[in-house]
């Protein structure tokens, strides 16, 4: 079961909005100031075409007819160029905008408790930092220029209408009675539908994305049929969200075109019967008829983009609910003290099933022990919480009398560390790989601690051969690392992290024997001085540790040293008479 991550609220969004602009404010004014400068000149035309025809009706000279047509194709031109230069700010603007909110996903992205994303399943994640930040993109850049110029062209309008004839400005009033209740009706049902589809859309991604992150499993177990019915399934959801949105649209649509065409007959039958009862002339008709007309087109092209500003704030609320909201700030101050204290740890991966059921356990510093027992019985979920990386959802495990999955990320390396067999190289330079922990003394590494630091994880010689040294870029596309290698990059990092505390998880279980060997001295080396709590696939680890403590069924069963174990003939004894 998965629990998709939170999506900000409306309130939120509008708040992000008003904050952007806030930051932007030259911009944003810049860019706004165009805008209502392409629109006021552009108020310009209709007068003169009003003037106009008065002065045909009236009778004026041919010099003026031709002087009056000049300057209305002055003010074409004139508008057309503050508008382009507009348009240039709004995408500007939008640029810098998105920017910004890319850079603060990523960031929000990292300090997310991994338990968290995991939990939500990776591809909500990459959805939300792909799909719904490029309908964020193309909305910020396209849709909210075209929307604002059609906002002040309405609003400089409606004014200068108003100004022009007060009377005949009435006409605008039609619109409201079929405008305002679509509106509502539109703006109460539409969030939740677009919200729902984007969520469906994530679905295929995510669907999309674990099949090809597990194309190998899929193949050997020939889940090929399976996964394919899954991602038809996610598809058939996203295209019945498409359709619910657009059964709304077509319901919406037409009444919002009826509503900007309705004004204008308004106005043509308003203008007829003022015009006989002398209440006003032809050219003031000319004039309000054209602004009535001037509106269409921005209108027009607002409600094109219309649907997009709509999916992109559905999508801004799904980046920007990219937070690590909800968890109590973090604790940065070193904990005094490297003991570790489990009491009565319960957790559950869902609500309804709990997997460890009351942990206590006392790991004092410098021990060694081994976690064994059956599969599925809870180790690795105990490590894991062990390490900081969930935070149990009854009971407390403390290092120094701080608990664990309160420490910020930083102090957290330094304490507790869970090694595993999933290691990542990332695309960058080795230097780049090696220095994903920060130097708690602030700054950089230095070249010394980096190459000190392989090679105590015994990959100084690899290093030493590679074209750039610390400078040359791994991962794919560049220089590839072996899967050996890359767990010695691993225990570097954990040199370079310097945590008293190691949580080891079959850090060397996929290895071949012989890498395997050579990794495990560097290892050694690497836990010399630590304490280290390892879970045990094979019992002979289990043999050398202080302690060893048996986990069946989420309880802690057995706890003492093997020698004691093997001679209580309980637990332990049965898992190693049954592995020999
Ligand atoms: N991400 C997860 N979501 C839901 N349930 C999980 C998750 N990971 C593990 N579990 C369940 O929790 C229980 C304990 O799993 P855990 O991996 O901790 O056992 P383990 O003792 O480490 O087993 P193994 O030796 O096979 O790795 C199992 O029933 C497992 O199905």
């Amino acid at each position: 079961m998965t629990t998709r991550l939170p999506l900000a609220s409306r309130r939120e969004v509008r708040r992000w909005a008003l904050h952007t602009a806030a930051a932007h404010r030259r911009e944003f004014s810049v860019m706004l100031g165009l805008f209502c400068l392409a629109t006021l000149i552009g108020l310009a035309g209709p007068q003169l075409l009003g003037r106009l025809v008065d002065g045909v009706v009236e009778g004026t000279t041919s010099a003026r007819v031709d002087l009056l047509a000049a300057a209305f194709v002055l003010v074409l031109v004139l508008q057309a160029l503050a508008k382009k230069a507009a348009r240039f700010r709004g995408r500007m603007f939008g640029e810098r905008v998105l920017a910004q909110t890319r850079e603060q996903l990523v960031t929000n992205a990292l300090d997310l408790p991994l338990g968290r994303v995991e939990a939500a399943g990776t591809g909500d994640l990459l959805s939300r930092a792909t799909t719904d930040l490029s309908r964020l993109d193309h909305a910020v850049r396209f849709a909210a220029p075209e929307i604002l110029i059609a906002v002040v062209t309405v609003v400089l309008t409606s004014i200068a209408m108003i100004a022009t004839s007060p009377l005949l400005a009435l006409a605008l009033l039609v619109a409201l009675p079929l405008l305002v209740p679509v509106n509502v009706w539109y703006q109460r049902k539409i969030p939740s539908v677009l919200a729902w589809m984007l969520d469906r859309w994530g679905d295929v991604q995510s669907a999309t994305h674990e099949t090809v992150e597990g194309a190998r499993t899929v193949e050997a177990l020939g889940l090929a049929d399976r996964r394919i019915r899954t991602g038809r399934r996610a598809l058939d959801q996203a295209i019945l969200g498409e359709r619910r949105q657009r059964a709304l649209q077509l319901r919406w649509l037409p009444s919002l075109e009826i509503s900007y065409v309705l004004p204008i007959a308004a106005l043509l039958l308003l203008g007829m019967f003022a015009y006989s009862r002398g209440w006003a002339d032809l050219g003031t008709i000319t004039t309000m008829l054209a602004y009535a007309q001037a509106m269409t087109a921005p209108l027009n092209e607002a409600l094109f983009w219309l649907e997009d500003l709509q999916v992109a704030l559905a999508a801004a609320r799904r980046v920007l609910g990219v937070h690590p909201t909800g968890s109590d700030p973090k604790v940065t101050a070193v904990p005094r003290g490297r003991d570790i204290e489990v009491r009565d740890v319960r957790f559950g991966y869902t609500a309804d099933r709990e997997v460890l059921h009351g942990i206590d356990l006392t790991v004092p510093r410098g021990e060694r022990l081994a976690i064994v027992g059956p599969s599925g019985a809870g180790k690795s979920t105990l490590g894991r919480l062990l390490a900081g990386i969930s935070a149990p959802t009854g009971g407390s495990i403390r290092v120094g009398g701080t608990e664990v999955s309160t420490l910020a990320d930083d102090v957290l390396r330094g304490e507790v560390l869970l090694l595993t067999q999933e290691h990542h190289t990332f695309s960058g330079t080795l230097r780049e790989n090696l220095a994903l922990p920060a130097r708690r003394t602030g700054g950089d590494w230095t070249d010394e601690e980096l190459l000190s630091a392989l090679a105590s994880a015994g990959a100084a010689e690899w290093a030493a051969g590679l074209p750039d040294g610390l400078d040359t870029r791994l991962g794919s596309g560049a220089y590839a690392v072996p899967a050996g290698l890359a767990q010695q990059l691993a225990l570097a990092r954990v040199v370079l992290a310097d945590p008293h505390t190691l949580v080891l998880d079959e850090a060397t279980s996929l290895l071949d024997t012989g890498s395997a060997r050579e990794l495990e001295r560097s290892l050694n080396a690497v836990l010399e001085g630590r304490t280290v709590i390892a879970i045990a696939h094979r019992l002979h680890t289990a043999a050398a540790a202080d302690r060893v403590a048996v986990v069946e069924g989420g309880r802690i069963t057995e706890l003492g040293s093997h020698q004691q174990l093997l001679a209580a003939e309980g637990p332990y004894a049965r898992l190693v008479a049954a592995a020999s």
